[in-house]
């Protein structure tokens, strides 16, 4: 199977108010096409854990690979063009510019990344918001949707430069049971259908029962990992 990413040995420090470790020797692999879901009591760890993966953060002993490259000591540039290219985020809050259309929000990461014309990016857009149901918004306002709407277009800008991994940090956590089951089926597609890994943060016990990997953290550490 293959690794898309490594994480190893993470040790993690605050230093405020008192210094504590946050992160403890935490270790492991995550193979193309995963649906993981990392779950633990609030404070255990599991923000702290994802911004490491996500390069974002780099202060931290350890490291990390991923898709084959090693990026523990890699500059903010380098990692800045490493995550437009390569990660995909979505927040528990969708951060969508809401003076800029659905179609103006999602075509943002790819104009950045400069590899499409301007033409290729919006049908690029325009495919991503078919994907995720959300064609027919295209030229609205991104603050005039409704916050299950919204979640699904921060999806779709995820998605939009065709990331190896998708990040989500509690991504339902905002949203109904309905909102919360459309956007929990377009991570278990992308993931099926276009082996897209999704590394998501949540709180809901259904969410994660329907991945493929439950990782269970506790005070800083992995204390189980399970199949579904
Ligand atoms: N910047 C920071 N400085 C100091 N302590 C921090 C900082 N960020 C987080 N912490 C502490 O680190 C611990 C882990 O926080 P983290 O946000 O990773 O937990 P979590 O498992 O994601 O919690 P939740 O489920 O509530 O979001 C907590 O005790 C938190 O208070």
């Amino acid at each position: 199977m293959e690794k898309v990413l490594k994480a190893s040995h993470f040790n993690k420090y605050f230093s405020e108010p008192d210094r504590f470790q946050v992160l403890k020797d935490v270790s492991f692999e995550v193979n193309k096409g995963e649906f993981l879901a990392i779950v633990g009591k609030s404070g255990c760890g599991k923000s702290t854990l994802l911004y490491l993966l996500s390069t974002m953060d780099t202060d931290y002993e350890g490291s990390l690979e991923i898709n084959g490259q090693k990026l523990t000591g890699k500059s903010q540039d380098y990692l800045s063009k490493f995550r437009n290219e390569h990660l995909g985020f979505v927040f528990q809050f969708h951060f969508l510019l809401p003076e800029f259309t659905t179609l103006q929000n999602v075509m943002l990461p790819a104009l950045k990344l400069g590899k499409y014309s301007e033409k290729e990016v919006e049908h690029r857009a325009y495919e991503k918001l078919k994907m995720i149901g959300m064609a027919d918004h295209a030229k609205k306002l991104s603050s005039k949707l409704s916050g299950g709407q919204q979640q699904r277009v921060a999806i779709a800008r995820a998605l939009i430069n065709d990331p190896t991994i998708v990040m989500g940090d509690e991504p339902t956590g905002n949203l109904d049971r309905t909102n919360t089951g459309i956007v929990f089926d377009i991570f278990r597609e992308i993931a099926r259908e276009n082996h897209q890994t999704i590394i998501a943060v949540t709180h809901d016990p259904d969410f994660a029962a329907g991945s493929d990997r439950v990782i269970e953290m506790s005070d800083g550490m992995i204390i189980s990992s399970h199949e579904n």
